[in-house]
Parts: structure tokens; sequence; C-alpha cells
């Protein structure tokens, strides 16, 4: 179908890997560089009302560079459909993860709940608010890291972090009293409730607040009391109690958890939140091969890509250095051709 035509000259489209509300994710090939990645792809008109969630997400993502959370690759728009070229994540939903060992092991969960506790810091300190954290949202690599994604919600309040947001928005089983009171809130201490019943879900397997009648989850969450299994140490009720803390003022904030007990328990250091990734200086051995496939000068190439279009020159960028840093050799396969 021509939809298909300007994504199809770059990447040979695989199965379905998973269709969730307005969107379906296939598995896919970037024909330049060899690499596998996901596909996210939506219907403008069946997205209707929602279409600006999805700019939204696109233009947070742009800005994200960090190892724990997605990465986006290219974007590619259509008169019907829109093309998200994504990170390939063949773990699934840590949600599903949870399901099917029951619950996880305190060293386990904490593995996880620092990098969780990373790719959040990360987006606060550049003063974003994920609004949505839940296990549906975190997915697995093909090596156990953790990828953040669906930052349709997050907001970057005008006035940074210490503007207040009013829409009420993510699941209600992980929405912070505050925000489900309809009060005036923080992104940032919303999210470190959700944190907080993320956290409970890695360690029991359920959450702290549930209930098929909507009126009484709203009672359990605004209560902040929930059970606490024989199987959670001391120090993870510490932690579980001041991430759910109902009174926003005296939850504790993401300084105070990077170098909390239970998060450095056996690990010995607190959480490293910078990015690994560089993108403020490219990469030489990528900006040589790219331009030595175009035929143009290295300044040409330089000044192309640092336009980040997310178009395929920014895809085969990315994927060229994910190839290097994975230790692979920094080839590009085929004529990387922008012309039919
Ligand atoms: O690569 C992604 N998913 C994905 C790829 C391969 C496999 C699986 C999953 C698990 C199912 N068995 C087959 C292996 C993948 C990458 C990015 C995004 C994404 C980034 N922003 N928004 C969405 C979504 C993705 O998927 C969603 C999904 C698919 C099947 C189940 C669970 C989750």
């Amino acid at each position: 179908v021509e939809e298909y035509n300007e994504i199809a000259r770059h990447y040979r489209i695989k199965e379905t890997v998973g269709s969730g509300g307005f969107a379906k994710v296939k598995r896919a090939v970037h024909l330049p560089t060899g690499e596998t990645v996901a596909i996210k792809i939506m219907d403008k008109v069946a997205l209707g009302a929602d279409l600006p969630r999805v700019k939204t997400e696109i233009e947070a993502m742009k800005n994200l560079h960090h190892h724990h959370i997605c990465r986006l690759y290219q974007v590619v728009e259509t008169s019907r459909k829109i093309f998200m070229v994504l990170e390939y994540c063949s773990g699934g939903e840590l949600f599903d993860y949870i399901v099917q060992r029951d619950r996880l092991s305190e060293i386990e969960s904490r593995a996880f709940f620092r990098q969780i506790v990373s790719a959040v810091t990360y987006m606060h300190y550049l003063g974003y608010a994920h609004r949505d954290l839940k296990p549906e949202n975190l997915l697995i690599d093909d090596e156990q890291n953790l990828k953040l994604i669906d930052f349709g919600l997050c907001a970057k309040p005008k006035g940074g972090m210490s503007d207040q947001l009013y829409t009420c928005c993510g699941s209600p089983a992980y929405a912070a009293p505050e925000l489900i009171a309809g009060k005036s809130y923080m992104g940032n201490e919303a999210d470190l409730w959700s944190m907080g019943v993320l956290l409970y879900a890695l360690l029991n397997g359920f959450l702290p607040f549930d209930d098929d009648n909507i009126g009484m989850l709203y009672r359990k969450i605004k209560s902040g009391k929930y059970d606490t299994p024989d199987w959670l140490s001391s120090e993870s009720l510490i932690l579980l109690k001041q991430l759910l803390q109902v009174d926003p003022k005296r939850r504790i904030t993401v300084d105070e958890l990077l170098n909390h007990v239970w998060i450095t328990k056996e690990m010995g250091v607190p959480v490293e939140w910078n990015s690994k990734y560089q993108t403020s200086v490219l990469d030489d051995d990528v900006v040589t091969e790219m331009s030595v496939h175009r035929k143009v000068s290295r300044e040409t190439m330089k000044a192309e890509l640092e336009k980040w279009n997310y178009d395929y020159l920014t895809a085969a960028y990315f994927l060229l250095l994910k190839k290097k840093t994975s230790g692979r050799p920094v080839r590009l396969q085929m004529t990387l051709d922008s012309e039919p």
C-alpha cells in the first residue's frame, strides 16, 4: 500500500509483536544497518482526539536520550498514518514478567527499581514528569534492561517542575492521592507515588490499592493503607512507607531516593541517573561512514545530522552508533538512498 512506501524504503517489515489501543507494533529490520527495530503504527483517523497525545509523545521522546528510556529513531508521517521507529524490546512488558513469576525477589526488584529510578530522575532533571508510570509502560530489552515508554501524558510545565499540574490522567491504581483528589499537584511528586506502587507490585505481585469499584479504589488510595505481606523485609517496608506517603510534601524526593539504604543495599553505589548516551557531540566514526556512503563532505553530513529531523538520516546515525557501542562494525550495508 502506498502508505508504507516511505517506511518500506529503509525497513523490511516483519511480524506484528503487539497491538494496543490505537497502535500496532511490528518487528522490522533497518536495511542500511541490519539492526532490528520496533515500528509503532498508528492510524490518524482512528487516533481521533488522541492525536495530540502522540504529538506530545514524539516531541518528548526527541529530547529524552537515556539508556533506560525507549529510544525513538525515526518518525514517518503520511496522509493517514504515523510510524514511530523505536528501540526493539524483545522481553515485552515488565507487567507480564512479574505475572509469570508471581512476584520478584528483593534482589531482582532492586535491580529493576534502580533502573526505573535512573530513568525517572533523568526525566525530572530535564523538567519532565511522566505521569503514567506502571509496569505496562516498562519494557525489557534482550539484555534485561528496562526501557520506559509512553510519554503521551508526560508534562513539561512551562515554568519548570515547580509549576503545578491540573489534568487528571494516568491509570487510577497508580495515581497519587492528590491527583485523584482533583487538587493541583506536582508532576514529580505524583511520579514518586507511582514508583511506590510499582515497587510494591515488583515485591508482591499485586497492587497496594485495588478495587473493581472506582469509588472504593479512590478511598483506599486516599487512606494510604495497604497490606504488608510477611515476605517483605523491614527495609522494603520503610522505603514503601516513604514513597506511599499520602501527603506529597512528606513523600521522599528523587534526591533522597538515589542513595537510599534500600536502593544501595548490596549494590554499594547510588543510582547513576545521567544518560550513558552522548548526543551533543556527533560520533566521528559514524559521521565518516555516513558521509562516505552519501558521497558528501563530513561538514555537510554533520550539518544535516545536527538538524535532528528524525528522518532516515537520524535513524541511520542512531543505529550505526548502536552497532558501534555493541562492538559491531560501523558499516552501512546498502546505499542510504533518500530518493525512490
Ligand atoms: O519491541 C517491542 N516489543 C516486543 C518485541 C518483540 C517481542 C515482544 C515485544 C514480546 C512478545 N513476544 C515477541 C517478542 C516494543 C518496542 C517499543 C514499544 C513502544 C515504544 N513506545 N511505545 C511503544 C513497544 C513494543 O512492544 C509492545 C509490546 C508488544 C508485545 C507485548 C508487550 C509489549
